[in-house]
């Protein structure tokens, strides 16, 4: 994804069209009234204003009243249309509006789950156009077709009144056309230089969002308060906020005069058409009705133009935004997913990384430096190293978050990057480090770990007991089904207060537990720090239960509680990128080196304290 500040105009078509059709797709009824409301209100003002000389012109001729009462009542047909169109349109407007962008927040989203890494996610630019899109993307489709239909409507409407000036003085209606050209230019010009900024400025929004998420989140407030974090933080978003303005308000003076340029000439345009029109009249040359033709024709060029200029800027400049959305919509795959995926197969020999190289970015530092190690089917490893050895970082490898840099992870001898990630991912069960606390009820935070079991009581709260956590669910005021939040309540909750229930930092990681167990009969598991916020007590039961759990399975155990892994098949301690050691616990004691350094250095703090 490369830098975007402006849209080449020739694909600007291609957005309104792209946008058309999504309307089509979302609500045809709707779009097809709203057609024909646009094309009535263009052709009525023209209609209104030939009938109306008709009749004036009847009226100055002395024809009597038999002969004027089909003009009269086709212009009292033509001004009912023109008063009921604009409530029309502004409903089918707003039912459009929610059709399309229903449909295209779908679209996105079904862009978002087709991302299969992260790496792509975590690009400040990518962050800046995801933000740009959803902006745009929730409306944006609905205000190109209205600007598409708007402009459509200001196109008959002005090609209408330029027909009735070309009949009554050519030059006028060149005169009129002449006006707009430097209007469209110069409009697309504010669009191109808006887009610009609003593109310059993102990244200062986003920033400016982050500092007022702070303020207000809870997860921040403690800090927040304790530090007193609060002046820093609003005087940064301030900052931010003002820079923003300051770009907005440089545009917004380019925009005042320009627009006002435009509309001088534009003035003068209608003002020399009428001085014309009064001397011919007074010649002989135009009747009344002409005159009143004439006024008509030249305001409703005016308008028209306007309207189509307006149309074309809203359109230009919905197009550049609806721009970052289909950069995402219509994005290539993050991460290479061969047309027919390999069947990954319930995991037989076992996992293994050759020659792993890996950095976040090419201009990041190395992680892993040519990693070699074999998880045989049905061992536990465990991974040892020091704060930002590459252990999690090997975890989402195994995950295929992202691809090795160079070298292989392999899936009973199959390259994952030849695998279906989904297939691989369901034969996996994880706790993250940095694992989720949903705002949803205990049963639900629990049930994510396997969709199959969401409804399904008995085995939501067998994982529960197996991570020590039951007993407490059970006891909260509505049971599994209390929501693990003082954010929100269910409906069924909105009157009780008491329901909202927040949990400790230790009962969390026991439910984030449970929903890896929950997922048991999975081919790997995968446990990154899983006992770091428990106590002593529960951290020796999990891990006596997790060692029973383990048997004959395929574990990877990270822990930087050397005591708990002691029993692992292998310890893999990671240094500098690479696989340092390896062996038993008994093996690496017997090396006497760095692992038996770190063992030594705990259990000493162990013996120290009693
Ligand atoms: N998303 C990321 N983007 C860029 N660098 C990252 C990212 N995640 C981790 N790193 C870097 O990669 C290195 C390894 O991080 P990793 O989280 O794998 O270490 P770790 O061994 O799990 O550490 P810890 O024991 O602290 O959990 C660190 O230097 C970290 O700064």
């Amino acid at each position: 994804m490369t830098g975007s500040t402006s849209v080449p105009v020739r694909r600007i078509p291609g957005h309104l069209w792209a946008a058309v059709r999504i309307g089509a797709g979302a609500a045809p009824g709707v779009l097809a009234g709203y057609v024909l409301v646009t094309v009535a209100a263009g052709v009525a003002p023209v209609a209104a204003a030939a009938v109306l000389r008709t009749v004036i012109d009847g009226l100055a001729a002395g024809r009597g009243i038999a002969a004027l009462t089909v003009p009269a009542v086709l212009l009292a047909c033509l001004g009912l249309i023109l008063g009921v169109v604009p409530a029309v349109r502004g409903h089918l407007y707003g039912r459009m509006l929610r059709a399309v962008g229903v449909r295209a927040m779908d679209r996105l989203y079904q862009a978002m789950s087709r991302i299969v890494g992260i790496g792509v996610m975590e690009s400040p630019e990518f962050r800046d156009r995801l933000r740009m899109a959803q902006q745009s993307g929730r409306s944006g489709p609905g205000q190109l077709v209205d600007d598409t239909l708007g402009a459509v409507e200001s196109a008959i409407m002005l090609s209408g009144f330029v027909g009735v000036l070309a009949a009554l003085n050519p030059w006028l209606a060149l005169l009129a056309l002449a006006a707009a050209g430097p209007a469209l230019a110069a409009q697309m010009w504010l669009n191109r230089r808006n887009a610009r900024m609003l593109w310059r400025i993102s990244g200062r929004a986003r920033r400016e969002a982050h500092y007022a998420e702070l303020l207000t989140s809870l997860s921040a407030a403690k800090e927040l308060r304790m530090l007193g974090l609060g002046e820093l933080f609003r005087g940064r978003m301030l900052r931010e906020m003002t820079a923003g303005n300051r770009e907005q308000a440089r545009q917004d003076g380019r925009e005042l005069a320009v627009r006002s340029l435009l509309a001088a000439v534009s003035a003068i345009v209608a003002g020399g058409g009428l001085i014309w029109a009064i001397h011919q009249a007074a010649a002989g040359r135009l009747s009344i009705g002409d005159i009143s033709l004439l006024v008509a024709a030249v305001g409703g060029v005016q308008s028209a133009g306007s309207g189509l200029v307006d149309r074309f800027a809203s359109a230009h400049e919905n197009a550049l935004l609806f721009d970052h959305y289909r950069t995402l919509v219509d994005a290539e795959p993050d991460l290479p997913v061969p047309p027919h995926p390999l069947p990954a197969g319930p995991l037989q020999r076992g996992i293994e990384l050759r020659d792993v190289w890996f950095r976040y970015g090419p201009d990041k530092p190395w992680v892993l430096q040519g990693v070699d190690l074999t998880i045989p089917h049905g061992s536990t490893i465990a991974l040892v190293g020091l704060n930002g050895a590459g252990k999690s970082t090997l975890v989402k490898l195994l995950c295929r978050f992202y691809d090795p840099t160079r070298g292989s992870v392999t899936w009973d001898g199959r390259d994952l990057r030849e695998l279906d990630p989904a297939e691989v991912r369901d034969r996996i069960g994880v706790v993250f480090q940095d694992f989720m606390a949903y705002e949803f009820s205990a049963a639900e935070n629990i049930g994510v770990g396997d969709l199959s079991a969401m409804d399904d009581r008995e085995r939501l709260e067998a994982a529960a007991g197996r991570a020590g956590i039951h007993q407490a669910l059970a006891a909260l005021p509505n049971g599994y089904d209390t929501m693990l939040t003082n954010a929100w309540y269910d409906d069924a909750d909105r009157e009780n207060d008491e329901t909202g229930v927040l949990l400790s930092g230790g009962q969390w990681q026991r439910v984030a537990l449970a929903r890896a167990f929950l997922r048991d009969r999975r081919d790997l598991l995968i446990l990154d720090e899983p006992t770091a916020g428990l106590d002593p007590e529960a951290e020796y039961e999990l891990h006596r239960g997790l060692r029973r759990h383990r048997e004959g399975r395929t574990s990877v155990l990270i822990s930087h509680r050397l005591g708990t892994i002691r029993d692992a098949d292998e310890i893999v301690v990671l240094a500098d990128g690479v696989v340092r050691e390896r062996g038993s616990h008994d093996e690496l004691m017997a090396a006497d080196a760095g692992y038996a350094r770190l063992f030594r250095m705990q259990a000493d703090g162990y013996a120290a304290a009693e």
